[in-house]
């Protein structure tokens, strides 16, 4: 049981954004997309979640190819974007609903853990509130808490840590964990090394449309010459000199 991206070349016109990609993501796996502005992470997703279509390779999970099947595919995968998606006429308690019915959810189960993941961001008192009146940070949380509501074996999470409070950080760290504890799969794109280790075994660095490596974090260090204390910092300005050297 796995997320496998074979061979994809992609973009949004003629010309390639990401080229010939590979990546596996094993049950039980959170992946960690890594690599400058432009170097091809949104693309990436956006082709996971079927709103691209691929010049050439294929993606499946659970053996369920997006191309043949694009609603059981997306059936399984739950996606909570850098900017929160949510519709002005609805409130929370909508929205909530909406996500019970477009997974196909029972509602007599959905609803304990909403209500659990609603404490858990302090947003339990807020049901009937628009979800478009909360600030940035609470939308972010309306997305969060749909996302792991679905319950999906593949989560994809873009760029999360920032504009949450750190107990939200925390909070959402350990439903990541809990996640893979329970062999679900997690993709996230993150530029923050402090929280994503906490989070990811494996990272992928995407350099101008193609991977350069996948590995540990060790490996990662290694690959680049990178000291055990270095941050991220290290990495994407040795990926800047790579790119003005090309
Ligand atoms: N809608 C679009 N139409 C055409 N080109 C696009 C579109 N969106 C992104 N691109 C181009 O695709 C390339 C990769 O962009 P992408 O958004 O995938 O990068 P990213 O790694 O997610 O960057 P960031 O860290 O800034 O989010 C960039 O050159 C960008 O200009």
């Amino acid at each position: 049981m796995a997320l496998k991206i074979e061979h994809l070349t992609g973009g949004y016109t003629g010309v390639p954004v990401i080229k010939d990609i590979n990546l596996e993501i094993k049950t039980g796996e959170a992946l960690g997309l890594i690599g400058l502005n432009g170097a091809g992470k949104s693309t990436t997703i956006k082709h996971i979640l079927g709103l691209l279509r691929p010049q050439k390779g294929k993606i499946s999970l659970n053996d369920v190819v997006l191309t043949q099947q694009p609603t059981a595919f997306k059936r399984q995968v739950a996606y909570i974007p850098e900017t929160p998606v949510l519709y002005s006429e609805l409130t929370l308690k909508e929205h909530l609903e909406l996500t019970m019915l477009s997974y196909d959810l029972d509602e007599g189960e959905a609803w304990p853990r909403a209500h659990e993941l609603l404490k858990m961001f302090r947003l339990d008192d807020k049901l009937d509130w628009l979800a478009i009146h909360f600030s940035k940070g609470m939308q972010q949380k309306v997305m969060i808490v749909s996302a792991f509501l679905a319950d999906t074996s593949l989560l994809v999470i873009d760029e999360p840590f920032t504009g949450l409070d750190p107990l939200a950080v925390a909070n959402l760290i350990s439903l990541i964990k809990e996640a893979t504890a329970k062999n679900k799969m997690v993709l996230m794109t993150t530029h923050v090394l402090a929280e994503a280790q906490q989070a990811v075994s494996e990272y992928a660095v995407l350099n101008n449309g193609t991977i350069e490596i996948v590995g540990s974090l060790q490996e990662i260090r290694t690959h680049y010459g990178l000291k055990p204390t270095d941050t991220f910092d290290k990495l994407y300005q040795i990926l800047n000199q790579e790119q003005q050297n090309e």
